[in-house]
């Protein structure tokens, strides 16, 4: 052993090596605090490697026993196959839109998400964007940043927050959170969910459509599954009318994107705040170009804070998984 203690470590490395777990692109949890999780795990970046991603799967296939993942990172049905000693995968986002979550069952591979660390966060976000984009903030500060107020230029009117009738699409943990943020500030509150929720009373819709036409603002809080898949469609974009705004915290392509680009354009809705896109991490141009709408980088995740809390998250669910006791945040797949 050196004055170092380096052999010694190495040794006791090789009595007990570190489980290992797969990465096939690193979530921001790993790009923040790779050190701490390193201390556990010993992580194979395929993202890192110079081999394609199949021949890297297959050169660690039998060791491979887990996998972290994250939101923007598909774990396919290919990849679960070609990994037969796989029994986990955690991921670190609330949506399970990426995984193939029937062949998980079908294998019997364990599935582990963030569940509703992010909820508060996302819901601050989504109500950021609304006022933002009711009150022209973003746009408040192009006009002064362009020099066009120095220069007497005119700065449009925004509108009152207060008041307004607000569509949660999805009532599941953000949705509540946005409800709740509202409430104070005067707004009414409308949803529209799978079903009827007991604990509020807010007025429930079963038909988006009718929401929107109900509404003002819609603010789109669901997950990303077949039956969500473009939901919010022309109908619903008309339903909501010229003066309807409509937030997005779920995911891109829960809205028909171009559609929602062609209202915008046309006036046929005000306006838009989002966070998600359909094809991450591509903006549509016109939306870049518009005054109309608040955009941001599918960050309504991400604080300092939460990514502390889910390096723990992460490194219980692994801890659980390595050593045969129940995960902390269990994704429940039906049978
Ligand atoms: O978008 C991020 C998540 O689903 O957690």
């Amino acid at each position: 052993m050196d004055c170092n203690g380096y052999r010694q470590e190495n040794h006791d490395q090789n009595l007990f090596p570190k489980p290992k777990v797969l990465v096939l692109e690193p979530p921001p949890v790993f790009i923040y605090h790779e050190d701490k999780l390193s201390q556990k795990f010993h992580f194979l970046k395929a993202w890192d490697s110079p081999l394609p991603l199949d021949q890297f799967l297959t050169t660690h296939a039998h060791s491979v026993q887990a996998i972290l993942s994250h939101g923007s990172c598909p774990v396919t049905t290919n990849t679960i196959r070609l990994l037969p000693s796989l029994g986990l995968i955690v991921t670190t986002s609330a949506g399970l839109d990426q995984i193939d979550l029937q062949e998980c069952r079908r294998r019997g591979v364990s599935v582990a998400y963030a569940g509703s660390l992010f909820s508060a966060d996302v819901a601050d976000i989504a109500v950021g964007l609304l006022i933002d984009a009711l009150r022209k903030i973003s746009a408040g500060n192009r006009y002064v940043t362009q020099g066009l107020w120095a220069n007497n230029g005119d700065f449009s009117l925004g509108s009152k927050l207060g008041g307004r009738k607000v569509g949660i699409v999805g009532l599941g943990s953000i949705g509540l959170e946005v409800g709740k943020r509202l409430e104070p500030f005067g707004c009414n509150i409308l949803y529209c969910s799978r079903n009827k929720k007991s604990s509020v009373s807010y007025p429930y819709y079963s038909n988006v459509c009718e929401l929107a036409a109900n509404c003002e603002v819609l603010i789109i809080c669901c997950e990303l599954n077949e039956q969500t898949r473009h939901v919010i469609n022309k109908e619903v974009l008309l339903a909501l009318g010229k003066k309807g705004l409509i937030i997005n915290v779920g995911r891109g392509a829960i809205i028909d994107e171009q559609e929602m680009v062609r209202c915008l354009m046309q006036g046929e809705i005000a306006g838009a705040g989002l966070d998600v896109f359909e094809n991450e991490p591509h903006v549509p141009s016109e939306l870049i170009s518009l005054d109309n709408v608040v955009l941001s980088p599918h960050r309504a995740v991400h604080t300092e804070e939460t990514l502390m809390a889910l390096v723990d998250l992460v490194i219980g669910n692994l801890e659980a998984f390595f050593s045969n006791k129940p995960l902390l945040s269990p994704v429940l797949l039906d049978k």
